[in-house]
């Protein structure tokens, strides 16, 4: 197999000749440390330069992973929630660098912390780190998403709440906005806040949907929007159906990979007369959200 040549890969790799990994013992396919140190290119840490700021249960891991696979981009697999909780961030800069994956001459750091996009601090302590910081931000249906963090919480607590019980209140019948992952969906209301901080040409939206149908079109857009060197193409991902998601495949080790069981619970049906009331209670957010950020989101 002859996986990747200079022109196919600018970037980290470039100094890479054509490689005949089939001629290679498994444990010589090149690491990218080995890569390294057989060059001398010199890495470095730095604050990121890219946030994928949420939202959680929008496909914020499936996005870090695509990115993964760019190679001018040094992505941390960790979440880290430096931005929003208070005793890391007392830690400082330093140590939250320190954190960072190390990167080449040339590519960019990125992390993910889908739990910033609603709290009230992340804005304004990512913009005083980086105030160029682009960020990433991924929308899903707000109650697709509500039930897939609902399935996420089932999963982690025992004697969890009905999905009925949890977000509707009791005394007026109404969705109960005093659970916070009912909040969260009301997309429209967190990003008036970024907006407040970061101009609208460095927040970048991918519809969930979109980047769980096409991939490719959606990464494209993303390496676009990051200013790196277009790389993606349909090689890097393949359609897993026993998954019912595009999982990917490295160019240069051939190896492929899908996220992990965490990712695409089962979802509870839920009954319709809630779907509705649920519905109709994003309905003004969603109209919110399409005007301010000029996109055409067509959920009901
Ligand atoms: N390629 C691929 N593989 C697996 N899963 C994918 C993929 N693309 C998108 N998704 C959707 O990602 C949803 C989980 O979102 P997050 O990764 O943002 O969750 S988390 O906030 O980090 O917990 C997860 O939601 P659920 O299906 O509700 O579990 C998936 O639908």
């Amino acid at each position: 197999r002859q996986v990747m040549t200079e022109t196919e890969s600018r970037g980290s790799y470039s100094k890479y000749k054509t490689l005949e990994i089939n001629s290679l013992p498994e444990n010589e396919i090149p690491s990218k440390r080995k890569f390294l140190k057989v060059t001398g290119l010199k890495v470095h840490k730095s604050i990121p330069d890219s946030i994928i700021i949420g939202v959680s249960k929008c496909g914020t891991r499936a996005m870090l992973e695509y990115l993964r696979l760019h190679p001018d981009v040094a992505a941390l697999n960790a979440e880290i929630g430096y931005y929003y909780n208070d005793s890391m961030w007392s830690r400082g800069q330093d140590w939250y660098i320190s954190q960072m994956p190390d990167s080449e001459p040339g590519q960019i750091t990125v992390v993910k912390s889908p739990d910033c996009f609603q709290h009230q601090d992340c804005a304004d302590r990512i913009y005083a780190d980086n105030k160029k910081t682009k960020l990433l931000v991924l929308l899903r249906d707000p109650v697709e998403r509500l039930v897939s963090q609902y399935m996420q919480l089932r999963d982690k607590h025992d004697s969890f709440p009905t999905f009925e019980k949890w977000i509707m209140d009791d005394s007026s019948d109404q969705v109960n906005i005093r659970v916070s992952s009912v909040t969260v969906s009301a997309y429209a209301v967190h990003l008036v806040r970024w907006l407040n901080i970061f101009p609208r040409k460095q927040l970048h939206i991918t519809k969930s949907e979109s980047l769980r149908s096409d991939p490719l079109t959606e990464m494209r857009s993303v390496e676009k929007f990051l200013n790196i060197t277009p790389f993606y193409s349909d090689e890097d991902f393949y359609y897993n159906a026993s998954r019912g998601f595009y999982c990917v495949r490295n160019r240069l080790t051939w190896k492929t990979k899908c996220l992990g069981k965490s990712k695409g619970r089962e979802h509870i049906p839920v009954k319709e007369t809630i779907l509705n009331k649920l519905y109709a209670f994003y309905r003004p957010y969603n109209e919110q959200l399409n005007h301010l950020m000029d996109i055409a989101l067509d959920w009901p």
